[in-house]
């Protein structure tokens, strides 16, 4: 059995593929809502059209306790919140956490938070470029399982690997957290220079000068370069920054155009780039575009004068 908490587009998506490999209790914070999913057989909030397998129970109230691995599907800042309130029931299984982010209240990432809030927990994290719209309609996806503890890390390899969900593993969570978390910045960014008309040569050279970003963080922090240059870094980037289907890119669209965004679409790297604007800061390090992207999404600057703050710094050597 697969415990997955968090029925949002994601959290539901993951059931639907893991539904391949037997029972799925799939948790949800309403009671209306899980109801509601378990009588009608879809999640018409989160990820309408798609039908929910027979292997999948929907439930609310209580986590269920036990020790199969929880996946945990929330957003990043509400992770740290329901960690706490289920505690006792999360026990010392694995926990794999499936959000990207990293906590502003703590500037932990979400296998720090699950390592200070549930310390008898096996903390993992499963992340790379997928949407979850693609993941439950079964197209090829591919992403990485961190686990500090090899051993466990194989073991939640295979058992999460469906026929259509491929899993690499690593033991570097900081660098497979990191990737997560700082794509959704760049997104941001370059969904802004495309609203903005600014062109597909300026997405790309912030793509870029964002990945050496991303890099410069993830090295003050310990993780792997090749953590980085693998799915969950330079592979989501790649996606994040390109794709209309993703939400964070969206969001930069609708600030550049200086249009409306609706405030109930989780949008990750908004309160992400403060979170490590302010690690950043703490570290000493140099980071612009993230700088940038705070700026934008407070409302500090439009993206023609973020984009004017970047090209007007100082030359330097690549
Ligand atoms: N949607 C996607 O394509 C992908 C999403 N992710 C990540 O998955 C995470 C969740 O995103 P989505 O499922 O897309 O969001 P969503 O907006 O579709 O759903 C969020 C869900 O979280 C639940 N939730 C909110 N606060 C909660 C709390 N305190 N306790 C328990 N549940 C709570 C909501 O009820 C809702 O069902 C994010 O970190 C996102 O970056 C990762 C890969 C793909
Ligand atoms: O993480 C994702 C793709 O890998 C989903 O991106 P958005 O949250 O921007 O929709």
């Amino acid at each position: 059995m697969t415990l997955i908490c968090g029925a949002g587009a994601f959290g539901t998506a993951l059931a639907v593929t893991l539904a391949q490999n037997g029972p799925v209790t799939l948790w949800a914070r309403d009671a209306d809502h899980a109801a509601e999913m378990q009588a009608s057989r879809f999640n018409d909030r989160r990820l309408p059209g798609i039908a929910l397998p027979e292997a999948i129970t929907v439930v609310s109230g209580e986590v269920p306790g036990g020790d199969a691995p929880c996946l945990l599907a929330m957003p990043m800042q509400t992770l740290g919140g329901f960690l706490s309130d289920h505690h006792d029931a999360l026990g010392s299984r694995p926990l794999v956490a499936c959000c990207k982010g990293m906590d502003l209240a703590t500037g932990l990432g979400p296998t720090g938070l699950i390592a200070q809030t549930c310390a008898e927990a096996t903390p993992a994290i499963l992340t790379g470029p997928s949407f979850a719209r693609d993941i439950a309609l079964g197209l090829p996806t591919a992403l990485t399982l961190a686990c500090a503890d090899a051993a466990i890390g194989q073991r939640l390899q295979s058992t999460l690997t469906t026929p259509t969900l491929r899993l690499y593993r690593t033991t570097d969570t900081t660098g497979a957290e990191l990737g997560g978390a700082l794509k959704n910045v760049i997104a941001i960014g370059c969904g802004a220079v495309m609203g903005a008309g600014l062109g597909e040569s300026a997405r790309a050279a912030l793509m870029t000068r964002g990945f050496a970003e991303m890099n410069r963080l993830a090295h003050a922090l310990g993780a792997r370069p090749e953590t980085l240059a693998g799915l969950s870094g330079f592979g989501d980037l790649a996606l994040t920054c390109t794709s209309a289907q993703s939400r964070n890119y969206g969001y930069g669209k609708s600030l550049g155009r200086g249009e409306d965004f609706d405030r109930s679409v989780t949008v990750e790297g908004a309160a992400t780039a403060r979170a490590v604007l302010a690690r950043a800061r703490a570290l000493g390090l140099d980071m612009p575009i993230t700088h940038a992207v705070t700026a934008l999404v407070s409302g500090e600057l439009r993206a023609t004068e973020a984009m004017d703050m970047l090209l007007s710094r100082p030359l330097k050597e690549e």
